[in-house]
């Protein structure tokens, strides 16, 4: 079986990939019967010749392949008919902008697997770029801080080489003594956190945070049952919340009333209550005024992230009085951080821990005749026709 590693070709360009030229050495020896080409690449964060250098073909033609792996979608006129595909097709959630694309991938007969329908069979995501963006997210709002109040300046990650940098200069800062709010518990939150406890800010339990003020900054890490109740007044649960959030409302503004920083790394589920609003924004209470907000759900769940911004222009400011945009550092504003494309400040090491994960939950099943059915639950197409677990977006291909 052959496996190209192609060209990205979106715009704007994207320097990832799935494999790092260290990484993919490592397939080849865990895969002896898996053969690996490189399509050229001349943005890709690793150049041709370090592949080269680990022995890989790098050509400019790779349509002699299985199975082809990128990272973001796959322009329509660079599609070959009749392989495999990986990529992230932003195609599950019935996105306008690439219906033609799911459309062009059925008629070629393409079978598409999508790196976020690559599931375990409880349906949690086994692989993906949420660590980067935690850890990009979370070094970003408090560069942000650094900029806003005059305290520190801190370089962009993008302009540093790898988190090894990023941590080093994360070491000349000082933070005074803020309260920081951290959600979720996944990927992304593990990735802030990991920023968090790099420079020493000490976590406490949320039972403390609410009820004590400190003199050195610390942060606190709550997930749905801390951030949302039940409105009858009973013991909510977990996973009966991710099944069905109606009945339960937001318990967010303790917590806001208590909080400089608020870095979001939760997942939002569609029905579930939003965790501020922009009425609780306008609380005289309300204590936020800088959001690092990685979860980057726009007009929702994070009242103040009215857009996503950019690697270019990553801050902007929030009037709560107002509703309205304003400059970053404007009197009253909410600092608001949300780039929806982190991981890509950081492509070297999330390319490198992205391509570990491949090799170990993906690859396997290529070789083990997909004993674990991980190619199976997260085929998109098959026949020119849609997968029966994708079947619910037979309108969305029809344009209906
Ligand atoms: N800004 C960016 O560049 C960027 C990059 C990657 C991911 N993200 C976003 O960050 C968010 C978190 O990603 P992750 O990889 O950490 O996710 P994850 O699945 O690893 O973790 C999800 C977290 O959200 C909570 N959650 C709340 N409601 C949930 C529900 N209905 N289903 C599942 N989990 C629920 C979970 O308890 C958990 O704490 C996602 O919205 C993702 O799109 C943003």
């Amino acid at each position: 079986m052959k496996f190209a590693i192609i060209k990205e070709r979106k715009n704007p360009p994207d320097r990832r990939v799935v494999f790092s030229p260290e990484t993919l050495a490592e397939a080849r020896k865990r895969f002896p019967d898996a053969e690996f080409v490189i399509e050229s690449s001349d943005i890709r964060v690793f150049t041709d010749e370090a592949y080269r250098k680990y022995g890989f073909e790098v050509t400019d033609d790779v349509s002699d392949a299985d199975v082809m792996i990128g990272v973001k979608e796959v322009p329509i006129d660079f599609l070959v008919a009749n392989k495999d595909y990986f990529f992230f097709s932003h195609t599950i959630k019935k996105q306008p902008y690439n219906r033609e694309l799911l459309k062009a991938i059925l008629n070629n007969n393409i079978r598409l697997y999508d790196h976020e329908t690559i599931v375990g069979p409880n349906g949690y995501r086994l692989i993906g770029f949420g660590r980067y963006a935690g850890l990009v997210g979370a070094y970003n709002g408090i560069r942000a801080l650094g900029i806003r109040d005059g305290l520190f300046h801190l370089p962009k990650v993008e302009t540093l080489a790898d988190l090894h940098e990023v941590k080093e200069v994360l070491d000349q800062v000082q933070l005074p003594n803020i309260k920081i709010l951290l959600s979720g518990t996944g990927k992304v939150a593990n990735g802030a956190q990991e920023i968090l406890d790099h420079m020493g800010i000490k976590e406490v339990s949320d039972a403390l945070y609410l009820t004590s003020e400190f003199t050195e900054p610390v942060y606190c890490r709550v997930d749905v049952m801390e951030y949302a109740k039940r409105t009858d007044g009973k013991v909510g649960e977990r996973l009966a919340f991710y099944d069905d959030p109606t009945g339960y409302e937001s318990n967010f503004m303790p917590y806001a009333k208590l909080t400089d920083f608020f870095i979001a790394g939760h997942f939002y589920g569609n029905n579930a209550p939003y965790l501020f609003t922009r009425e609780d924004a306008r609380h005289p209470d309300f204590r936020i005024n800088l959001v690092a907000d990685i979860s980057c759900d726009i007009d929702g769940p994070v009242a103040s992230t009215i857009r996503s911004s950019t690697i270019e222009d990553p801050f902007y400011g929030y009037d709560p009085i107002s509703e309205t945009e304003v400059a970053f550092d404007a009197k009253g504003a909410i600092t608001v951080m949300a780039v929806d494309n982190l991981p890509c400040e950081l492509p070297k090491d999330a390319s490198e821990g992205f391509g570990e994960t491949f090799i170990d939950h993906v690859l396997p099943s290529f070789f083990d005749n997909d004993e674990k059915e991980i190619l199976k639950r997260a085929k998109i197409t098959e026949n020119g026709k849609l997968t029966e677990r994708f079947s619910y977006l037979q309108d969305y291909v029809e344009g209906k």
